[in-house]
């Protein structure tokens, strides 16, 4: 995945530098060629525990040799500027700068690193932990072939992956599919919710919401039919689902405003966290 030599450096082991770490190693990056700075003592000991790699607490505990391959930044928009600057002379021309933080723009990490910098933003998804995430990727102008080339490696690894040229695009791709798995995750509880009120008892509610929303999903995976027409198929005429259907699919308060409502509230987040 990594040329010979070169390490990997990754910045946050939290809950998605960690679903990426695992993609890694699943597809063959060396442990040995993975760095890890994690503050957090526990997560850092599960970390090298788990996933046999070295982690440190700090940027001044890291070893000086290597040249880095990759810088993947992966902690929260809010400490970004507390935890850059330590890696400005750690990174060349030719490593790769990987950020998944929300909001942050490329311009921002080329302003905090110094520049030539091949700066690649990507927004994954939670998925990516049982390889099913999907990715959207945007690299600057300085970003090389080979640059571009490894941060599609290091994304594939764990699901599917998009390109886009406009960097604006980012906040809605942020607001849908980043963000995306957590909708989807209400909805199991929604619908679990909404089975104890019709008289389930609470487990049973929970794990036909839950199996429901598993089994629509692989459906929809493995289908060719559009999500149109997988949804007219479970619509019998003059049955039950219509009749649901008319109050989700209702255009004034119905799924869809909800939905626009919801995704324009996290867009606008992401643009404030830039
Ligand atoms: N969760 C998600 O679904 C997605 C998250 N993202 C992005 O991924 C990034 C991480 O999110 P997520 O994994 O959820 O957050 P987490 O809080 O789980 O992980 C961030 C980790 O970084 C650690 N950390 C804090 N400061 C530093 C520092 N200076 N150096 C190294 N590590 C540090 C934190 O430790 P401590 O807890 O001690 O502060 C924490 O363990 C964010 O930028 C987010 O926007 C992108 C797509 C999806
Ligand atoms: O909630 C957040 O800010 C991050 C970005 C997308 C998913 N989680």
């Amino acid at each position: 995945m990594l040329e010979a030599g070169r390490l990997l450096l990754l910045v946050g082991g939290g809950k998605m530098g960690e679903a990426l770490l695992v993609g890694w190693l699943r597809h063959g990056l060396a442990p040995e060629a993975v760095l890890v700075v994690e503050p957090d003592a526990a997560r850092r000991q599960a970390l090298a525990t788990t996933h046999a790699v070295r982690a440190v607490a700090a940027p001044e505990e890291l070893p000086e040799a290597g040249t880095l391959g990759a810088l993947v930044l992966a902690v929260k928009p809010q400490m970004m500027d507390r935890a850059l600057p330590a890696y400005v002379g750690r990174v060349a021309p030719d490593t790769l700068v990987l950020s998944i933080a929300a909001g942050k723009p490329i311009a921002y990490f080329e302003r905090m690193l110094g520049q030539p910098l091949g700066v690649v933003r990507a927004m994954p998804n939670t998925p990516a932990a049982v390889g099913r995430g999907v990715t959207v990727l945007c690299a600057n102008a300085a970003a090389r072939k080979e640059q571009r080339a490894l941060a599609e490696r290091l994304m594939a690894a764990v699901g599917a992956t998009y390109w886009i040229e406009d960097e604006e695009l980012m906040h809605a791709v942020t607001a849908v599919s980043g963000g995306g798995p957590a909708y989807v995750f209400h909805l199991i509880e929604a619908l679990a919710a909404a089975g104890t009120a019709a008289g389930l008892p609470e487990a049973l509610a929970m794990a036909l919401a839950r199996g429901t929303v598993v089994g629509a999903g692989e459906l929809a995976r493995l289908s060719d039919e559009s999500a149109a027409q997988l949804r007219i198929n479970v619509t019998s005429p003059g049955g039950t689902t219509a009749e649901a259907l008319k109050v989700l699919m209702a255009e004034d308060r119905g799924l869809i405003p909800l939905m626009v409502e919801a995704v324009a509230a996290a867009a606008r987040r992401s643009r404030e966290l830039a």
